[in-house]
């Protein structure tokens, strides 16, 4: 203990003990502590940052959170549209900047802040002029870097915070990404702002590096724009993550406890689509955050016992092995592009006819996701060739779950009760799968018990006269209501899952009703 003293944060006195967690405040004793929890827990850290050599810094629970405890919520230091963005507003509702000429799509968004520093430069070159409003714009490619660059004169404190920030360029450095950005971004910005001494070409390739390694998607507009936090930049990546992440309709991020998460417990969010398999999540994370994850899922090549990522040993050619009912795996964690070996019959396949199989599924994938019957016949087709809970076969999988009674609610009550019960069982299936390897995919969970709550009040509504069934399916379908309500009460109304999240809160409150009406009158 620190030998200081202070007043206790909740009666005042003096004393020397001091919230273990953050070291801030000063409580008398553990019950004063516990009385100021709720208020102190709105400034008191829920994390420490560490670094080290092979990760550098990242975030360490300080305390034991608990499911749903939100973990930071921060304002982005900086917006911007992605660099493969067309101008994004519909060109019959453009105005041009009164002062510069860029598209905006209003009189506030002319005068916003964000877009004070670029007006200057570009009205200082005599405008901007964008012509095309489909194809994405050479100039979108420039304008986040830009608006990054502005600030270490218009905002120091923001530019110290960004500049912190990882941006891995000597990695980076020579790829083909890293070329075409110094000709079409470093190059061109000095250039075409009439700005040559102000910034080199490597502080430029700096600052788009800390974009690629830093930037959040948000999908608060269509299409997606990109945000870069300052804290919330140094979660660490885990493809089974301990954190989720929603956005307010501000733009604010949010980072909540997708479980309960021990004091000490490293805090990772998942840099990539959870649901890819290990060879195309591995490649996704190298080729545009730098570094191979080593998390327990990649490490584990069955990925949790789900066989996620395996393929049927008779898929492949070779008469004699067609009666063999074992897996085609990788023969170790590191080796996902040599040799696949079946794990019954010991027989190897190259690594180019495992790519066939999946380039062909993944396009027959995109083909059939179109309706009901032609995702179940591709996962018929299919379930020859990859087990059940393969990648491609859990991506249709999905796709069917929403496709069947997809629409108003009404849908769902024209539907078969074989489809029904088709829909709930996929759903559940998926919701093992996603609960195992993805655990921190609110959206996902949340829309599955939506869909499982739907279900369970449709399949009440037409067994209305089996009294004993019924009373349980709607038991059944609120609980699910709520799943969905926890998982999702923290999205944006703007976004499809918060619109999920309204109806499961009205959906939730006639169930309650209707249960409490019923039993009364039993
Ligand atoms: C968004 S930054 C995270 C903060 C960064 N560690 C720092 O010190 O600024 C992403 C970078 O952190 C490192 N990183 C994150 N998660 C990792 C992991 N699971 N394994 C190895 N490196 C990781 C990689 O260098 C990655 O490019």
């Amino acid at each position: 203990m620190d030998h200081q003293s202070g007043l206790c944060g909740f009666c005042g006195i003096k004393c020397d003990k001091k919230c273990a967690s953050c070291h801030k405040v000063f409580y008398c004793s553990a019950k004063h502590q516990r009385e100021d929890w709720k208020n102190h827990k709105k400034c008191c850290p829920a994390f420490t940052i560490c670094q080290d050599v092979k990760m550098g810094r990242f975030l360490v629970a300080n305390r034991n959170l608990k499911f749903g405890e939100i973990v930071l919520k921060e304002a982005p230091i900086v917006t911007g549209p992605s660099q493969l963005t067309a101008p994004e507003i519909q060109e019959k509702n453009m105005r041009k900047c009164s002062k510069c000429g860029w598209p905006m799509c209003s009189q506030e968004c002319e005068e916003a802040e964000s877009h004070a520093e670029e007006c200057k430069v570009s009205a200082a070159r005599g405008g901007v002029s964008i012509e095309h409003f489909v194809s994405p714009h050479p100039i979108y490619q420039c304008i986040l870097t830009l608006r990054c660059l502005l600030m270490q004169n218009s905002c120091p404190e923001k530019w110290d915070k960004l500049s912190q920030l990882e941006s891995h360029n000597d990695v980076r450095k020579d790829s083909l990404q890293w070329l075409s950005d110094r000709e079409h971004v470093a190059k061109f910005i000095p250039r075409f702002f009439k700005m040559e001494h102000k910034w080199t070409e490597e502080e430029i390739l700096r600052v788009l590096g800390i974009v690629y390694i830093n930037g959040h998607e948000v999908p608060l507009t269509d299409p997606p724009y990109v945000a870069i936090y300052a804290i919330a930049s140094l979660f660490e990546h885990s493809c089974c993550a301990n954190v989720a992440k929603s956005f307010t309709e501000t733009g604010d991020v949010v980072f909540w406890a997708a479980r309960e998460i021990r004091k000490g417990d490293h805090l990772s969010i998942c840099y990539t689509d959870a649901l890819w398999g290990t060879l195309e999540r591995q490649q996704h994370l190298k080729e545009t955050k730098m570094f191979n994850c080593n998390c327990q899922r990649c490490l584990d090549i069955t990925e949790l016992g789900t066989n996620f990522s395996a393929i049927k040993c008779g898929a492949l050619p070779e008469a004699s092995s067609l009666t063999c009912d074992g897996l085609f795996l990788p023969q170790g964690n590191k080796d996902w592009k040599n040799d696949w070996k079946c794990g019954k019959c010991s027989r190897c396949v190259q690594f180019k006819e495992i790519q066939k199989v999946l380039q062909k599924a993944g396009k027959d994938a995109t083909k059939m996701k179109g309706n009901v019957q032609s995702c179940i016949q591709f996962i018929e087709d299919y379930s020859t060739i990859f087990p059940p809970k393969h990648f491609i076969m859990c991506d249709v999988k999905c796709v069917l779950v929403q496709k069947i009674g997809e629409g108003d609610p009404q849908e769902l009550q024209k539907i078969s009760e074989d489809l029904l019960v088709m829909k709930a069982e996929l759903c559940n299936e998926m919701l093992d799968l996603i609960s195992l390897l993805a655990p921190a995919e609110n959206r996902s969970r949340g829309c599955m018990h939506f869909e499982l709550h739907a279900f369970l009040a449709e399949m009440a509504r037409r067994g209305v006269e089996y009294e004993v069934e019924c009373q349980a399916l709607l038991e059944k379908s609120l609980f699910h209501a709520e799943k969905a309500i926890q998982w999702l009460e923290k999205e944006p109304s703007v976004l499809v899952e918060g619109k999920i999240y309204a109806q499961a809160k009205i959906n939730a409150d006639s169930l309650k009703i209707v249960l409490r009406m019923r039993n009364l009158s039993m």
